[in-house]
């Protein structure tokens, strides 16, 4: 039997041509140029098979629009390319997630950006660098944990959710960091960044305190972070400091990926109006002023807070992680765009 004809009757070639012919037509501003010049797409019995470079539950349905009136049989699969870099062994791509000024999200979008990309199937591990704050080991209900060794050199991170996890909150009581200044400060991140014993990892997110000082320097000069991601309310103080913030990574040439305006807007649980109570457009403006995208406007949700509370990230709970999703996929084009580790660009 000749399956290559079995359901179009026409040669697999120009089955695969027209697929392709198909998925580059696809228009959507965060696919890189050239990505679907360059995938594989091969027969496995009576299935087509498309292989992508990125892994995203919606990506499948998204491109299925564009193809499953010619071929409802094509099956789309993520085939991850091997990395070459990072300064952490084991680690392909290290992100920083910044923020100008504190209290606006930054380790709520962290826990919840990595556990969505690890639901997602890409191996992701968090380093949490705010080390006036360490809220890590609270947000994935690991508080009150220490750290473990096997061989007296290296910590071992704790596995929670599928992501590999170090804070500075594991090593000592939280009011003990808070007073570390200068020197002391960043030689205990750089403890934590290179005597980790982490596991391989397509993705190492860094949780960054807050700010543009000492260790956002100390990140920028001993970890080449690949990429740095700022998040911001819509607030004008918030957004001021947020771009002091890209300045910093741009300075340093650390490219910055996008931004993420959290706490967008919050929708009436009994009426459905929308408040935008940190006004609008922030995100947007603080973007588009440094030729960066804007990745992901999050709503303002009291289950976010709580979720992050209890200890059990928000994206855990069914049907909750759409936005989530959106952005893990933002981010990871935007990160494939900056290293061309993921995928080859045409
Ligand atoms: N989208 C959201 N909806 C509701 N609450 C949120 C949202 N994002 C964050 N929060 C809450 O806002 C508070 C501050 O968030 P978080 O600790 O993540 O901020 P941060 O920028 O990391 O702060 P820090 O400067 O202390 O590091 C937390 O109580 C968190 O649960």
């Amino acid at each position: 039997m000749n399956l290559t004809k079995l359901f179009t009757g026409k040669d697999l070639s120009e089955q695969k041509n027209q697929i392709r012919d198909r998925l580059k037509s696809v228009n959507n501003k965060w696919f890189p140029k050239g990505i679907f010049g360059q995938i594989e797409i091969e027969q496995k019995g009576k299935r087509l098979v498309v292989s992508l470079p990125f892994e995203s539950a919606t990506v499948s349905t998204f491109l299925a629009e564009y193809v499953n009136d010619i071929y409802p049989h094509v099956e789309y699969v993520y085939k991850p390319t091997v990395g070459n870099h990072s300064s952490v062994s084991g680690v392909k791509s290290i992100v920083a997630v910044a923020s100008g000024k504190g209290g606006v999200g930054k380790s709520t979008v962290t826990t919840n950006l990595a556990v969505t990309l690890a639901k997602l199937g890409h191996k992701v591990g968090v380093l949490d660098a705010d080390i006036y704050g360490p809220s890590m080991p609270m947000m994935f209900g690991l508080e009150g944990e220490s750290v473990t060794t096997k061989d007296e050199k290296t910590m071992e991170p704790h596995v929670k959710f599928d992501v590999a996890l170090n804070s500075i909150g594991f090593l000592i009581p939280k009011d003990k960091a808070a007073i570390w200044r200068g020197p002391m400060a960043s030689r205990a991140l750089m403890q934590v960044v290179n005597e980790t014993n982490w596991p391989e990892l397509d993705i190492l997110l860094v949780d960054m305190p807050p700010g543009t000082g000492d260790i956002q320097l100390t990140m920028s000069e001993n970890v080449k972070c690949d990429g740095a991601l700022i998040v911001t309310t819509p607030q004008n103080v918030a957004l001021a400091d947020a771009e002091k913030g890209i300045e910093m990574f741009q300075k340093v040439a650390t490219p910055v990926l996008g931004v993420v305006e959290n706490m967008s807007q919050f929708v009436c649980d009994n009426c459905g109006h929308i408040h935008h109570l940190f006004g609008t457009g922030g995100g947007e403006k603080c973007a588009s002023n440094h030729n960066v995208p804007l990745l992901a406007e999050l709503p303002l949700n009291p289950l976010v807070r709580s979720s992050g509370d209890s200890g059990v990230p928000f994206v855990m709970s069914e049907n909750e992680d759409k936005e989530y999703q959106q952005l893990a996929f933002s981010l990871m084009m935007q990160l494939s765009k900056q290293t061309q580790q993921i995928i080859t660009l045409a």
